[in-house]
């Protein structure tokens, strides 16, 4: 992969580098670039590079950029975020050494603890975009100024022990408590991982640099570092993500004098558009590299010129038009600051473009299952054996291997070569996607000599899989109904045009991106603006702009509709910054 002299002279550099750049000048692409160093450098055979960052997006984002350009060897390198590695690499192997967790436990992912939030909020008065903090700071605590969110949150925690359940956050505490109770974790951690990557650091939070620098700090074999973020992108500081300076990382990362580097091109945007997100983050005329560099694309505002009932349709000849000159589905992305009106706009769409592609992860069948283990033999099930995906076939059958082996304690005499075959070779005469994929699964387990019935933990997490499932696709209006065709449509390569948050598509790029509900209360979203002093709620709204008009190769069309209304009954109305940045729109 090619890189610029600014990004050799950070993938090179010996020791630990730090970077903060723009977004679209190569930091992802530097921080691949380095890992592939990295895996090529490792000295022992147990030794492994970890690469961390915030979403599963973004982890999923470095590893098919590893494996589009590099040939790894998969076991050299974990991936994934911090959640995941805390959970995979210090909890489950040591979680008999914690007392709050040796009596046994079992993770709530996503959608039960959204379930169990949503019912004590809506019992406490508070609407379900009110936001409830759930995660704690290296000290174990939880902060919620208001006194119902606090009410909310603990009881939350008594509902989750009662279940004898522990959550994501939790399970980030517990590590950490476990690092501090036993230093040998770290001394083993740091012995495995000699490199640690870090994408995306500005949304890391508190307890989660913690955990990181526990490592560093503890290790006799200093692992090296190669950190990147972008702190004018940091809008998970909500849920306490927190972008750090260099003396902080250092202070964090004791003695690890970490040297700095920036990017001043950026090679995704046409430099009009470069030129107008920069002013988001107070900054005028930004380089700019890019191969779109004389073609000045289009921004445009349709500022309460569309009403909110009518918005569809405007997006949806947005679409046709892209489309009927030559863009493909998947250069196009329609995002909205929030989630709230995501849902109804995604089945608007779909019903207006009935033939168009749509990758909307609001409404996927498999939507809030990341963590079950069953998605990843879904992947397997419902994806064909062809070429061009043999190697993150290969990737995923080895993440059920080790996650079996890891959490489930079943080791397997197969290599992941020869799970895939089994999976290969399974046949069924059922189309109903759902009867399926409990066919493949109960085929995969009588072939590795599994039963469902005797562990607990493995059935918990294959009912719950089914149930999601079937209370997605019910709900979904028909995006993906419970059939095989469908079902195998949504593991395609080519999944149609992204319909999702901004949070949701950090560190992507479209050629066209068509932005909604650009209106004050989503953008910044009300928990930044009710009892807050102004500055918050105008940092957050400028980091949200800056995310959403960075992502734009060419094209950027931006819509704050007129109609919506408060539950007070009060018209939305734009975004302040947005209403107040006079630009030659097109
Ligand atoms: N040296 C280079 N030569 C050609 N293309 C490059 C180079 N560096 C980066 N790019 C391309 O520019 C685009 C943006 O790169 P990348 O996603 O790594 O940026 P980023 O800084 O991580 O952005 P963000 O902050 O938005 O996540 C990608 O398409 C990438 O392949």
């Amino acid at each position: 992969m090619k890189l610029s002299i600014e990004q050799q002279a950070a993938v090179n550099c010996i020791g630990n580098a730090y970077i903060t750049a723009c977004p679209g000048s190569g930091k992802t692409r530097a921080l691949t670039a380095r890992i592939a160093k990295n895996v090529q450098e490792l000295k022992h055979r147990n030794n492994k590079v970890l690469a961390v960052t915030f979403t599963n997006r973004a982890a999923n984002e470095i590893k098919s950029r590893l494996e589009e350009n590099y040939t790894i060897e998969s076991g050299r390198i974990w991936a994934g975020t911090i959640h995941s590695f805390a959970l995979e690499w210090i909890i489950k192997p040591y979680a008999s050494y914690s007392p709050p967790l040796n009596a046994g436990y079992s993770i709530a992912d996503e959608f039960e603890t959204r379930k169990i939030l949503n019912k004590l909020k809506a019992d406490k008065g508070l609407r379900v975009f009110d936001e409830i903090n759930t995660t704690f700071n290296r000290q174990g605590v939880v902060e919620n100024s208001d006194r119902r969110a606090k009410e909310v949150e603990q009881e939350y925690r008594h509902i989750l022990k009662s279940r004898k359940k522990i959550d994501f956050d939790q399970s980030l505490y517990f590590a950490f408590q476990l690092m501090e109770l036993i230093p040998e974790i770290a001394h083993t951690l740091s012995n495995i991982f000699s490199n640690i990557c870090i994408d995306e650091v500005q949304d890391t939070q508190d307890l989660q640099y913690a955990i990181l620098a526990k490592i560093f700090n503890e290790s006799f074999h200093k692992p090296t570092l190669f950190i990147v973020g972008d702190g004018n992108q940091a809008i998970y500081g909500g849920i306490g993500g927190k972008s750090l300076s260099l003396a902080e990382l250092n202070a964090e990362f004791i003695g690890s004098n970490i040297n700095y580097f920036t990017f001043s091109d950026n090679y995704r945007s046409t430099q009009r558009l470069v030129d107008y997100f920069s002013v988001f983050r107070g900054v005028q005329g930004g380089l700019s590299k890019a191969e779109h560099k004389n073609n000045q694309g289009i921004i445009s505002f349709f500022n309460q010129a569309v009403d909110k009932d009518q918005l569809a349709e405007a997006i949806a000849e947005l679409i046709k038009g892209e489309l009927n000159n030559g863009s493909s589905e998947n250069d196009i992305c329609v995002i909205a600051p929030q989630w709230a009106p995501i849902r109804s706009m995604t089945k608007k769409l779909i019903a207006l473009l009935p033939n168009v592609r749509f990758d909307a992860p609001a409404l996927s069948p498999f939507h809030g299952q990341h963590d079950n283990f069953w998605l990843i033999v879904s992947k397997l099930a419902l994806t064909e054996p062809s070429g061009r995906l043999l190697s993150v076939r290969v990737r995923w059958a080895n993440e059920i291997l080790n996650h079996l082996s890891d959490v489930y304690h079943h080791t397997s005499e197969l290599t992941a070569k020869k799970l895939l075959k089994v999976i290969n070779s399974f046949q069924s005469e059922t189309r109903i996607g759902t009867e399926y994929l409990k066919e493949c699964f109960e085929f995969m387990l009588d072939e590795l000599d599994l039963d469902l019935v005797s562990d607990v933990a493995l059935k918990e997490q294959f009912d719950l899989f089914f149930e999601k499932a079937t209370s997605n696709i019910e709900n979904n209006n028909g995006q993906y109904e419970d059939s095989v065709v469908a079902l195998k449509s949504f593991f395609k390569e080519s999944t149609g045009i992204v319909v999702n948050s901004c949070h949701g598509v950090k560190g992507e790029e479209y050629k066209t991106v068509i932005a909604f509900g650009l209106l004050k209360g989503f953008i910044p979203h009300w928990s930044d603006i009710i009892n807050q002093p102004a500055y918050v709620g105008q940092n957050a709204e400028s980091k949200m702009l800056y995310v959403i008009a960075s992502r734009a190769k060419e094209k950027l069309y931006l819509f704050a509709e007129y109609g919506r209304r408060t539950q007070g009954g009060n018209p939305y109305e734009t975004s302040n910054l947005l209403n107040a940045y006079s630009y030659q729109y097109d």
